[in-house]
C-alpha cells in the first residue's frame, strides 16, 4: 500500500497547470512502495511519476535528494529526473504535501533474484558511486551507526515479544559492531543510495537476453557515507536465498562487477564483514521499530525483522571477506 494521500482530478489538473507537460491523459495510484504516495501519470509529453512525500521524509531534505538525482541523471545514471515546472522549480505542493514529478523509468524489478542480476547490479552501483563523486553537498546518514542505539532503545519495550531474548542479542551484537566500525576518514566516502534493494532496481533484457539495469529509483535514504557500506546493503538485500542461506555466487558476481569499475581498497575489503553486520542491523532495527511501534491499521507495510536477524547472525559467523565472495 503506498497511496496515503488521495489526489482528486481537479487538484491534479490545477497542479499540472504549472507545468509544460500538455494534457493529462491518465492517472493511477501505485500500490507498491512503503514511504510515499506514488502515482503514474501519462500526459501528452509522456509518462511520469508523481510523488507526494509523506511524513517520514523531512521536507527540508527534499532539495538535496532532488539535486542528487538531477546530478546523477546528468551523468548518465538511469534514475528519475525531477521535472521542473514553468517557474524552474521541481519541488512543489499538492494535497497538503510536498510533491514532485519525475521521469518514468522503464523496466521491472526482479521478483526472484538470479545470479545474472547481480553483475549488472554491481556495475550500476559502482557507476552511481563514481557519478556522485563531484556532488559536493553532504547529507549525513540519519540511519547510520549513531542512530542504531537510539533506535534499539525505542524497540526495547516490544522487542522480546517479537522473539524472546531478541533485545539482549541485539544489545550484544550492536556493541560488537560499533566497537569494530571503521572511522569515516579511513575508508572512501561519497554519495550512497543506502536502500538499493531489488524493488529499487529496474531491469530490461539486453540484446543477448541477459538482464541489464535500466534504472535505479527511491533515493530518499541516499546520504553521504562509506561507499563500501552501500555494497554491504546490497549483499544483505540481494545475496540470500529464501531459506536464509548466503548465495556466494551472487555475491561474487556483484563484487567482481563493482570492482571492475571501482576496485576496493585493502581497508574496504577488510571492513566488509563488519559493514555487512551493520547493514543487517540497520534494516533489522527499522523493521523491528515498524513492527513494534506501528498502531494497528496504520498505513505502513511492515516487513519481517527476523529475516535480518538471520542475516546478522550469518555475517557475525562469517570468516573474513573471502567467505562473503570477495
Ligand atoms: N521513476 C520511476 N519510474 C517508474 N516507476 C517508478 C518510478 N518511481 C517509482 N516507481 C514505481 O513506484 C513504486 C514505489 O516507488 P518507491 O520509490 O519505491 O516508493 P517508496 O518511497 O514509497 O518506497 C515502485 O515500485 C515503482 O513501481
Ligand atoms: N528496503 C527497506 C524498506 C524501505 O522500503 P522502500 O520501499 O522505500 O525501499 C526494507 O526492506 O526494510
Amino acid at each position: 500500500m503506498a497511496v496515503y494521500t488521495e489526489v482528486t482530478d481537479e487538484a491534479l489538473r490545477a497542479f499540472l497547470a504549472d507545468y509544460a507537460l500538455g494534457e493529462l491523459l491518465a492517472f493511477r495510484g501505485i500500490a507498491e512502495g512503503v514511504e510515499n504516495s506514488n502515482y503514474a501519470l501519462k500526459t501528452a509529453a509522456g509518462d511520469f511519476i508523481l510523488t507526494l512525500y509523506e511524513k517520514r521524509v523531512d521536507p527540508r531534505e527534499l532539495p538535496w535528494f532532488l539535486a542528487l538525482m538531477e546530478h546523477l541523471a546528468a551523468r548518465g545514471i538511469g534514475c528519475p529526473l525531477p521535472v521542473k515546472a514553468t517557474d524552474g522549480l521541481a519541488l512543489r505542493s499538492l494535497a497538503g504535501r510536498p510533491a514532485a514529478i519525475c521521469t518514468f523509468l522503464p523496466g521491472l524489478w526482479p521478483r526472484r533474484v538470479r545470479p545474472e542480476h547481480c553483475a549488472p547490479l554491481g556495475g550500476a552501483l559502482a557507476r552511481l558511486h563514481l557519478a556522485g563523486a563531484d556532488f559536493a553537498e553532504m547529507r549525513p546518514n540519519g540511519l547510520g551507526p549513531e542512530a542504531w542505539g537510539p533506535l534499539l532503545e525505542r524497540c526495547r519495550p516490544g522487542g522480546d515479544a517479537v522473539q524472546p531474548g531478541l533485545v539482549a542479542e541485539l544489545d550484544a551484537a550492536l556493541a560488537g559492531i560499533l566497537a569494530a566500525w571503521p572511522a569515516t576518514d579511513t575508508l572512501p566516502l561519497g554519495q550512497i543510495h543506502a536502500d538499493l534493494f531489488p524493488d529499487n532496481v529496474f531491469f530490461l533484457d539486453g540484446a543477448d537476453g541477459r538482464p541489464c539495469v535500466s534504472g535505479l529509483i527511491d533515493f530518499y535514504f541516499a546520504c553521504t557515507d562509506l561507499l563500501a557500506y552501500d555494497i554491504a546493503v546490497c549483499l544483505n538485500a540481494w545475496c540470500f536465498e529464501a531459506d536464509g542461506s548466503y548465495n556466494v555466487t551472487r555475491a561474487h558476481a556483484l563484487l567482481a562487477a563493482y570492482q571492475r569499475l571501482r576496485p576496493l581498497s585493502a581497508a574496504e575489503r577488510a571492513a566488509l564483514p563488519v559493514l555487512c553486520r551493520g547493514a543487517a542491523m540497520r534494516f533489522l532495527l527499522t523493521r523491528l521499530y515498524d513492527w513494534t511501534a506501528t498502531p494497528a491499521g496504520a498505513l505502513v507495510t511492515r516487513k519481517d525483522p527476523l529475516e535480518y536477524l538471520r542475516k546478522l547472525r550469518f555475517f557475525a559467523r562469517a570468516e573474513g571477506p573471502a567467505s562473503l565472495g570477495l
